[in-house]
């Protein structure tokens, strides 16, 4: 497999610097600093309780940070306020791990249902549209009249991954998006993210503990440990190394 370019020469469109969040006692990001640039993926890897979400979740305004600063889109999320953040949001689409699909609806009006909420102004037939493009772009096309029960759980991560999509958000956040899947499933998702990539130039954050998935999607990678990207780079610079918080992620997923 063919490692991916870095694009450091690209704009910045997440800028983050010092930041800090405890919980109580618990210090979990302490000083973070990390870019995300134009039209990459930025993997990120930790492990588990090592701050990955609350980080996704103050990049949203979700959580608000004790110190630092935090620029997406060259708006600062802390000094904005709630209406133009509520714009930014729309701006930055966020696929959930479990999909977070609507049950009782079905494929097309689980995609229909952002579209109207955010764009009034669209026609029906516009509606329309938008949602095949986006279902023809994720290879679903002919599931548009069927339930999400009856999709598989791939399936279901294409659909979530559509209805995230189908508000053309500059930066995407994917939350473990191979997670449950057997393998196969799991290149097809690989294959789909790198797709949006290339088709609608969005720059992405991917949380992942799946370093296949890391490999073939990330143009960077980077690694929390103990509060702090300590390792950031490509997927070669990052596991070339001996420290012993490092090698059990390499060792677990590529057994040599
Ligand atoms: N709202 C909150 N209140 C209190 N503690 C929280 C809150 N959100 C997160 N934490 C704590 O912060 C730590 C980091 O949580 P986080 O969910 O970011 O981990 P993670 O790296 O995403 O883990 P995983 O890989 O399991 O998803 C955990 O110890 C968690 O309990």
């Amino acid at each position: 497999m063919e490692e991916k370019p870095t694009l450091k020469n690209s704009t910045k469109v997440i800028e983050i610097k010092g930041l800090n969040k405890s919980f109580g006692n618990y210090h979990v990001l302490k000083g973070v600093d990390l870019d995300l640039y134009k039209g990459e993926n930025l993997v990120v890897l930790g492990k588990s309780g090592t701050g990955k979400s609350v980080l996704i979740k103050i990049i949203v305004g979700l959580l608000t940070p004790d110190a630092g600063q935090v620029s997406v889109l060259n708006q600062h999320v802390d000094q904005i306020t709630y209406k133009e953040l509520l714009a930014l949001r729309l701006k930055v689409g966020f696929s959930f791990q479990n999909s977070a699909l609507y049950d009782s609806m079905t494929v097309r009006e689980n995609l229909e249902f952002p579209l109207v909420r955010n764009q009034k102004s669209l026609t029906k037939r516009e509606v329309n549209m938008a949602v095949e493009e986006m279902l023809d772009a994720v290879g679903l096309l002919q599931t548009i009249n069927q339930m999400p029960s009856e999709l598989s759980g791939g399936q279901r991560k294409r659909i979530g991954i559509a209805r995230t999509l189908i508000l053309r958000p500059e930066i995407m956040l994917y939350d473990e998006p191979t997670a449950g899947l057997d393998p196969i499933t799991c290149l097809e998702i690989n294959n789909l993210i790198n797709e949006v990539q290339e088709r609608f130039h969005t720059s992405s954050i991917v949380i992942t503990h799946d370093l296949t998935c890391a490999k073939a999607v990330g143009n960077r990678v980077a690694m929390l440990l103990d509060g702090q990207f300590q390792r950031l780079g490509t997927f070669e610079e990052v596991f070339n190394t001996n420290d012993e918080r490092v090698k059990p992620f390499y060792d677990y997923n590529f057994i040599h």
